[in-house]
């Protein structure tokens, strides 16, 4: 579906932007086939210029040339984006929202009947195409438009479809997860200035600890608390900081966190 289709943006802020940019460099969709419609001049100004993608001159104009609609505004906005669209969709382009909280229901309820949706929450790691995405398929997406829809998402890091009741977790988990390992990398950056550490090379020997950290998890498969007990020497000095992150309850507060935002997703949603 991919091979031959335009597809639009509808809103080219951060996560906009992240997803063209992973788009074009992984060489899905030429610049020439990538439209973007944003209320922002300067937003569409700067794509335009960083990207070589084409400028849609308004809402409809984007839609009706696109086969496959991104809408990338944020949720508020979304109301009036597909309130909008309603009039420039009879060619039943497919529609896929990243917006937090918007349920495929409220979706297809505002658009002509038919017209497939694809709700999905992506992350901003997608900006060095290392993104983490969840997709949930409306009633009117068949397999096709799921494969293309994966096949967007692969392009800026991995994908997997989920059951639509399961995305506002998501959102909390990896919609929102950058945010909360950053807070801990700025953390650690932190913990290693106070034990008088140049911030630059604090900052260096973190970032690359967490990257390293994270492809150890990943390459070996093997349970995080395995990994961690090989880090854990009897009496040494491992244990004696993860004494303090548990009696601080740093484990609970990350789950706390999680839910936190999940159940914020639901409300924005409601
Ligand atoms: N930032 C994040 O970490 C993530 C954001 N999301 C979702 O992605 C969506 C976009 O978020 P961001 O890119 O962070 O927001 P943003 O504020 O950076 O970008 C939104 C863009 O939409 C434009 N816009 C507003 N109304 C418009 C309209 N009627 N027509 C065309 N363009 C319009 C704005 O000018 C802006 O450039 C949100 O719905 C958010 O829930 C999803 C996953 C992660
Ligand atoms: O904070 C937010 O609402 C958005 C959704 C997921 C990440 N950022």
């Amino acid at each position: 579906m991919l091979s031959r289709a335009t597809v639009g943006f509808i809103g080219g802020g951060n996560m906009g932007e992240a997803l063209i940019r992973g788009v074009l460099q992984a060489g899905i969709v030429p610049a020439e086939r990538v439209v973007v419609f944003d209320v922002s001049r300067e937003r569409m100004k700067h794509l335009q210029a960083a990207y070589g993608v084409v400028g849609a001159e308004t809402l409809a104009a984007c839609a009706q040339a696109a086969r496959v609609l991104v809408l990338a505004v944020k949720p508020q906005n979304m109301a009036g984006v597909l309130n909008d669209l309603a009039d420039c969709v009879a060619h039943r382009p497919l529609i896929i929202s990243i917006a937090a909280g918007v349920p495929l229901r409220t979706m297809e309820d505002a658009l002509p009947p038919g017209v497939p949706v694809v709700r999905v929450m992506p992350n901003t790691p997608a900006l060095v195409l290392q993104g983490a995405s969840a997709l949930a398929r409306g009633r009117h997406a068949d397999d096709t438009h799921m494969e293309a829809a994966l096949t967007l998402f692969r392009a800026v890091g991995i994908a997997h479809e989920l059951d639509e009741k399961l995305l506002d977790a998501v959102t909390g988990l990896t919609g929102s997860g950058p945010a909360y390992v950053l807070h801990f990398v700025e953390s650690l950056i932190d913990g290693g200035v106070l034990m008088g550490i140049p911030r630059p090379v604090a900052r260096d020997l973190v970032v690359q600890t967490v990257l390293g950290t994270a492809r150890m998890v990943q390459e070996t498969g093997r349970h995080p608390s395995e990994l961690k007990d090989m880090v854990t020497s009897p009496g040494g000095t491992t244990i004696h900081g993860l004494e303090v992150l548990e009696k601080r309850g740093v484990r609970g507060a990350v789950m706390g966190a999680v839910r936190a935002a999940t159940e914020r997703s639901k409300a924005l949603g409601s």
